[in-house]
């Protein structure tokens, strides 16, 4: 691929769901492998890369209230997930050579670093991919909450929300199978036809700052790279 890239820093979300491969539960190495060799061959085209993992193929915070348990244990029990698929993430694109720092919103100096901003940045400016842990650290939160916050705080370009599915859609296309996909649409559109690919807070997020969210199945193989030079298949939001 010889394109330039669009972006010089972006922001990828990566579905937690996705890391379970064919599997019930947990992490597949092999998808992890296969995910960290995209995020490695955008990182080779000179972009900076910071990814924020979701936790739902181990723990969502929401299944535990629905069970009648406490929902903030439960939210923290889903932070220690992301940070479980943060160090499987980062193992394997260690393998691969790319140079990664994981930082975690929920302090636990013994595994990794703890977040700031200007820790991030400086690892950004290093070349580091950095793997954002941890959500935001507050209950009642998502990882897209959290991918919206830190896209803010490193000035990131766009937000890459690699998903289960390649899209926004009229409506979930897993429950509604003949759902339209869209190629694009305002931030604005989102909220207010209550598209929930991505939670209200995230989008509103990502409309405050101005930054656009690109939407694309993580499962393609190569996809990161084709939609970083404004190609493959994805709904983009933006303001305009
Ligand atoms: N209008 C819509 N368009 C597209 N997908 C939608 C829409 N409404 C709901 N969805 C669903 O939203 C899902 C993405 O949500 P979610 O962020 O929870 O999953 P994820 O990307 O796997 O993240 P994680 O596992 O990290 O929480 C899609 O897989 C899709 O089924
Ligand atoms: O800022 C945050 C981020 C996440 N959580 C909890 O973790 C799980 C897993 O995240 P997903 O975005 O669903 O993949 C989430 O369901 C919450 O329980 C959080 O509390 N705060």
């Amino acid at each position: 691929m010889t394109s330039k890239p669009l972006f010089k820093r972006v922001l990828l979300k990566a579905s937690g769901e996705a890391l379970m491969g064919s599997q019930g539960f947990g992490i597949d190495v092999a998808v992890v492998d296969r995910i960290a060799a995209d995020i490695a061959a955008v990182r080779a085209m000179d972009v900076e890369v910071g990814v924020v993992v979701g936790g739902g193929n181990i723990f969502r915070g929401v299944a535990v209230a629905s069970k009648g348990g406490d929902r903030v244990t439960g939210d923290h029990m889903g932070m220690l997930a992301t940070v479980i698929n943060a160090l499987a993430l980062a193992t394997s694109l260690r393998k691969l050579g790319v140079d990664t720092e994981v930082l975690s919103a929920v302090s636990m100096p013994d595994i990794c670093q703890s977040f700031s901003q200007r820790a991030a940045l400086n690892h950004l400016k290093r070349g580091r991919v950095v793997i954002f842990a941890g959500g935001t650290g507050n209950p009642f939160f998502t990882t897209d909450s959290a991918a919206a916050l830190r896209a803010a705080e490193m000035g990131a370009e766009a937000i890459l929300k690699g998903t289960q599915v390649d899209g926004i859609y009229s409506a979930d296309p897993k429950k509604v199978p003949d759902a339209t996909r869209y190629d694009t649409l305002t931030h604005d559109e989102v909220l207010n036809k209550g598209l929930a690919v991505m939670d209200v807070a995230a989008v509103a997020l990502a409309r405050e700052n101005s930054i656009p969210i690109i939407v694309f199945s993580i499962h393609e193989e190569g996809e990161f790279a084709k939609i970083m030079v404004g190609e493959g298949r994805a709904t983009i939001v933006r303001d305009h």
